[in-house]
């Protein structure tokens, strides 16, 4: 007799094989999982967040998932993740539930960003450091099940903090000027976007004496394999649990909005766990510095905390390193209050016409600066994304690639408050209702420093910690030009 599967109005049965040995599977719709019992006690589930993708084996005519034929033995190789293990895994199935091949369709064909022209970056140092493993368990195999031609693609490993700046100078940005598309797979956290979105950035990528006539935006797909990766978990479906293979597959190219941040002449990049400085790349003839960002820029509670969690010694915990820094930050070992920090802030608003017979864009209206009344802030962050790492809902109101930035701030608060708004943040950005918190949307922002300590003139952009000079500024804009693509899964982007 065989083992009883669950029953319900989401239910669909079917029989069928997996990996050759006669079966009955399962799919519920409510918890989208398929089920089947390989001995009265052993349950084997594919929960459809784990599926990378479906292939068959026979060309299939789509029309006749809704009507499936008994006896159909049409092979299926479920391409997922392993949720025990967390590894890659093929399942061969015959006749699995329609519903269960209606919300995994079988891929019909390779999408044109993975037929030519890929570039694989492993950034080794990323998050912790996971990303070399999942590359030769995961990601190759996939490449293979796919069979996508070694000669397709191209692997870089970095070896240094300029790995990926370097790749974008002396590959991407030649390709992309030259009108040659091309997909990067990036593992790595939201650093890697940072060093290719400055490289290919608006200034270089619209520049027609740089051929910006012919270019062709490079698009690339989040592996996340950093600390925070929010972009990537701003952008995936909730659900995903294929560390962004599925979309990778499934995903399509969209513009991927970017802010611009520019600092007062003598602004420092700081490297190596701080240790040293850099000048910036991008300067105008002022000595202004300019970085492009895809995420955040902050100063305050949240830059300090990420540039104090930027050590070998914090990066070993993984995002974890975040809510430790912040304790810190929170309540200094000295028992002293968290610092207050001082600026002039000006926020930078766009005023759209109320009615406007020509179709209001995003860009029309009129830019109107308002200072904030406050000098003293805990908290001062503009993001374009809603999550900064998995769960930490920094932006409530923020869709995917909805390319608005949206400014939170609060403060001066004590350690146990500020605490409680993070507690917040982490139950589903329930912060931005309490009164304490401002939460708008916002052109840009500009602060002038009033702090004497280098370390309160820190400010973050996607992770990288730019130190600010004494009575020094920094702005930060939305900018309205995308030079690249990032693939994102069209039942996730809300325009779609
Ligand atoms: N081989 C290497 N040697 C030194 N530095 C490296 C090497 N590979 C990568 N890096 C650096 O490690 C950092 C990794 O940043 P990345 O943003 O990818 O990960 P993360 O900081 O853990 O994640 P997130 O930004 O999402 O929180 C980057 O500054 C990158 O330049």
């Amino acid at each position: 007799m065989e083992p009883s599967l669950p029953a319900s109005d989401s239910s669909q049965y079917s029989k069928g094989t997996a990996n050759s040995v006669p079966t009955t599977f399962h799919h519920d719709r409510l918890s989208q999982k398929l089920t089947w019992h390989i001995s009265p006690a052993e349950l084997i589930t594919i929960s459809n967040g784990t599926v990378i993708a479906v292939l068959h084996n026979s060309d299939h005519d789509p029309s006749s998932l809704t009507t499936p034929r008994d006896g159909d033995s049409e092979e299926y190789a479920i391409l997922h993740i392993e949720t025990k293990t967390k590894t890659f895994n093929s399942t061969t199935l015959t006749n699995p539930p329609t519903d269960f091949l209606l919300a995994n369709p079988p891929l019909k064909h390779l999408p044109a960003h993975l037929s030519s022209n890929i570039h694989i970056i492993i950034s080794t140092h990323s998050g912790t450091g996971l990303a070399p493993s999942f590359s030769t368990s995961t990601l190759l195999p996939i490449l293979h099940a796919l069979q996508i031609p070694q000669t397709t693609f191209t692997i870089h490993t970095t070896t240094s903090p300029d790995t990926i700046t370097f790749l974008a100078q002396t590959i991407f940005l030649p390709h992309a000027l030259t009108g040659q598309s091309q997909t990067i797979i990036l593992l790595s956290g939201d650093g890697g976007v940072l060093d290719l979105i400055n490289v290919l950035n608006p200034t270089v990528c619209n520049n027609k004496n740089n051929g910006g006539a012919t270019y062709c935006p490079p698009t690339i797909a989040l592996l996340p394999l950093g600390s925070g990766n929010a972009l990537a978990n701003s952008l995936l479906p909730t659900a995903d649990q294929t560390c962004g293979l599925s979309t990778l597959i499934h995903g399509r190219p969209h513009a991927l909005p970017i802010l611009k941040a520019r600092f007062s002449p003598g602004s420092r990049l700081l490297v190596d766990e701080a240790k040293h400085s850099e000048s910036l790349r991008v300067l105008n003839d002022r000595g202004e510095g300019t970085i492009y960002g895809a995420v955040v820029f902050s100063w305050g509670f949240h830059a300090t905390l990420v540039a104090d969690s930027d050590t070998a010694a914090y990066r070993k915990f993984g995002a974890e390193r975040f809510l430790m820094a912040a304790k810190e930050a929170l309540f200094p070992a000295d028992g002293s209050e968290p610092h207050q920090y001082e600026a002039k802030i000006t926020l930078f608003k766009r005023h759209k016409p109320s009615s406007d017979p020509l179709r209001d864009t995003e860009e029309r209206g009129t830019i109107t600066s308002t200072p904030l009344p406050k000098t003293t802030y805990s908290y001062v962050l503009t993001t374009l994304v809603s999550q900064l790492e998995k769960g930490f809902t920094i932006s409530p109101a923020s869709k995917p690639l909805d390319r608005q930035l949206r400014l939170i701030h609060f403060g001066p608060l004590g350690g146990e408050q500020s605490m409680r708004l993070m507690d917040l943040a982490y139950a589903g950005g329930k912060h931005v209702g309490e009164e304490m918190v401002g939460y708008e949307e916002v052109e840009g922002l500009r602060i002038e420093f009033k702090e004497g300590d280098g370390r309160w003139r820190r400010v973050c952009v996607d992770g990288k910690i730019i130190m600010v000079e004494e009575d020094g500024w920094a702005e930060v804009w939305r900018d309205q030009w995308s030079m690249i693509d990032v693939l994102a899964d069209p039942r996730h982007i809300p325009s779609e």
